[in-house]
């Protein structure tokens, strides 16, 4: 269990892991809490150990929730090696973790994520999409199954696309967080710095439309990032490990490369509050996600 540090006023701070498997709803549920659109969810090809990916600050509590790299089964390189070895280690890192799943759809997916949950700290089992469940009464066996297979520290369901029940979550998550005072200014939504952002936006787009399709290598540089008054200059390069990766991403015309950037920078603008002109284009950098080196200079 976590060491508490006394703060003379009751004050939390610690940190957060959300989990869970694809489309649970986790950054639903991260935006929500957060209010804003902050949650960046490309769970592939990581470049930082420990990230931040919000904080939530309240009048006894701040929550800072860290992003847990996602654990891919189908591909196999020295990269992938590297993530699982580092979503076991955040896992175990951080002060409690809510493993997200849905109630009528819970499966072999599920039990994966489950399988690396650590058992040395508070885990809540937080059942999303609660809105949909018509008949409460058919969701408690299904939970109580699920319940079995590990010692959750509470169970809360929830449904953040209505926000429901999203108080009670956080009351229950800051019970396992260490007394001490808040790390950050309240008012810091994340510690990253805009060209972090910007290129974190433009691969989370990369991985939404192209789905399972790009390989997990791709990452994103950004070349340049100007502020000129109200507006900001993001040049974005999209790095891909093979000329024969280029046209998934570019695709038919141009058209994927296209919709990346838009809905890229509509994101950026909602963002930064300004307005941005992106410029995105793809670059192959050969075998780069086997390359011991190039793991390095990611700092993994
Ligand atoms: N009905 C309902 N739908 C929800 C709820 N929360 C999320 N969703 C929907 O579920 C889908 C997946 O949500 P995401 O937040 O993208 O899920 P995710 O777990 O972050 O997905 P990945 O990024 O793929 O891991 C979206 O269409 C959401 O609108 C909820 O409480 N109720």
């Amino acid at each position: 269990m976590t060491e508490q540090t006394q703060s003379p006023d009751g004050f939390r701070c610690g940190t957060v892991a959300i989990v869970g498997r694809p489309n649970v709803g986790k950054s639903t549920l991260l935006n929500h809490i957060l209010g804003m659109k902050l949650a960046i969810t490309s769970r592939k090809a990581q470049t930082t150990r420990y990230r931040l990916l919000g904080i939530h600050t309240t009048e006894d509590t701040q929550f800072l929730f860290v992003d847990t790299p996602g654990f891919q089964q189908k591909h196999i390189n020295a990269l992938n090696k590297t993530l699982n070895r580092t979503v076991t280690q955040v896992l175990s890192e951080v002060d409690v973790v809510l493993f997200v799943i849905e109630p009528m759809k819970l499966g072999e997916a599920d039990e994966l994520v489950l399988k690396m949950l650590p058992k040395n700290k508070p885990v809540l089992l937080v059942v999303n999409k609660a809105d949909l469940m018509g008949d409460k009464g058919n969701l408690l066996p299904l939970i109580q199954d699920f319940d079995l297979l590990f010692d959750f520290a509470g169970i809360i369901p929830v449904s953040a696309k209505k926000n429901l029940n999203l108080e009670e979550l956080l009351q229950a998550t800051r019970e396992h967080l260490p007394e001490q005072a808040a790390i950050y200014e309240e008012d810091e939504l994340t510690d990253k710095n805009e060209r972090f952002l910007a290129a974190e936006l433009v691969r989370e787009k990369v991985f939404r439309l192209l789905g399972d399709e790009v390989p997990y290598s791709v990452a994103v540089e950004i070349e340049k990032f100007e502020t000129v008054k109200n507006l900001r200059r993001i040049f974005a390069a999209i790095i891909v490990d093979k000329d024969s990766q280029k046209p998934m991403i570019i695709g038919k015309g141009g058209e994927k490369l296209k919709q990346i950037s838009t809905e890229a920078r509509q994101d950026m603008e909602k963002l930064f509050g300004s307005k941005v002109y992106l410029e995105t284009w793809v670059k192959v950098k050969g075998g780069w996600a086997d390359d011991a080196r190039a793991l390095k200079s990611l700092g993994l």
